[in-house]
């Protein structure tokens, strides 16, 4: 990822599910749709979007990746330039697909890369980590692949997986979305400690079926106590396709991070995968939500700088930019 003193870069940062069923705020697996983020210095901070989605999404120094970027000139010891920054994202938003981390990852990769890549990947990490509050959608933005990782409010440790070669991603993404914040407000502050040893049990077997390939494993180790049970009124339908997605072909399934998309990891050389497809979607009509599906695979990479095409920029020529 060295780009150094890069007048102007470009990256691409995948999307992400978080938990997995039962690694509560510590499992994250990334997914292969991107965000692209451009940024260069210059004498006023504009955004710019390309694409749909970004209604409402600050297109001044409140934009997310303006103020993650300067905490990086910061930490750097500089003090924060104005920025053009432009993007395009297939990741929609607020729907548990880990868009805002994936926004503060390429924010961070992107400034860190434009000051010469002073801070290490693992001192990024620590700066998403801070934002967010949790690493996983943010380790696995990162660092690609399967990412176990624990914080302690200053530091995350982590340990990247690579995903088994034969998982598929089938995602359900409903119509609406569903903020973060709405879904953790639902949580008891406190658990029974046969739920804690109940998900402890299922999260340690999963990352352990995960970094052996014990895909038959996973429909047991996916199953959750502390947090699907209760996000389940926020999201029609969700508790029957978890009950049966097996049924139809899924290896398992889980709420994607704070929902409201739903996943089913599947094993690409199952041929029940249109049959699957068709029993996510009937549920949700059933329930009166539109939604639609996608089939993802784990993204490999993590974040990346990119070369850029001169016929493909994110940001318009502006007429005073410094580089
Ligand atoms: N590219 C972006 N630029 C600026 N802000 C963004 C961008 N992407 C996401 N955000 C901010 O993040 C918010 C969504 O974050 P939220 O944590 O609620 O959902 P999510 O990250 O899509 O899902 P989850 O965390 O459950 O996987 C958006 O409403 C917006 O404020
Ligand atoms: N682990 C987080 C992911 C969403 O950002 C949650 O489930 O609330």
């Amino acid at each position: 990822m060295n780009n150094a003193s890069a007048g102007s870069v470009r990256v691409r940062v995948p999307a992400s599910t978080a938990n997995l069923g039962p690694g509560f705020d510590t499992l994250g697996m990334s997914l292969s749709l991107y965000i692209w983020v451009e940024m260069r210095r210059a004498e006023r901070t504009t955004v710019h979007f390309e694409g749909e989605g970004f209604e409402g999404i600050p297109t001044d120094r409140n934009n997310l990746i303006y103020k993650v970027a300067r905490l990086v000139f910061e930490a750097a010891g500089e003090e924060a330039p104005e920025l053009a920054i432009g993007m395009r994202s297939d990741i929609p938003l607020t729907r548990g697909l880990g868009s805002s981390a994936s926004a503060i990852i390429a924010g961070l990769v992107a400034a860190n890369a434009l000051v010469g890549t002073p801070l290490s990947k693992e001192r990024l990490f620590d700066l998403a980590t801070g934002l967010e509050r949790h690493p996983d959608n943010v380790g696995a933005s990162l660092f690609g692949g399967i990412v176990a990782a624990a914080w302690d409010g200053e530091h995350a440790d982590y340990v990247r997986i690579e995903p088994p070669r034969n998982l598929r991603v089938l995602a359900l993404i409903p119509e609406f979305e569903l903020a973060t914040s709405a879904a953790r407000a639902v949580l008891p502050d406190q658990l029974s400690l046969q739920d804690a040893v109940y998900n402890i049990s299922r999260s340690s077997l999963l990352t352990a079926a995960l970094a052996s390939g014990r895909l038959d494993l996973l429909q047991f180790a996916m199953r959750d106590r502390i947090h699907q049970p209760y996000r389940a009124a926020l999201v029609p339908g969700m508790e029957r396709i978890l009950a049966e997605a097996s049924e139809h072909g899924a290896l398992g399934a889980a709420l994607s991070g704070a929902g409201p998309t739903l996943l089913a990891l599947v094993d690409r050389e199952d041929g029940r995968h249109e049959r699957l497809e068709a029993f996510m979607q009937q549920v949700m009509r059933e329930n009166g939500i539109e939604a639609r599906t996608l089939w993802l695979e784990p993204d490999l990479e993590g974040a990346v700088c990119e070369i850029r095409n001169p016929e493909d920029l994110l940001l318009p020529v502006i007429e005073g930019d410094l580089s």
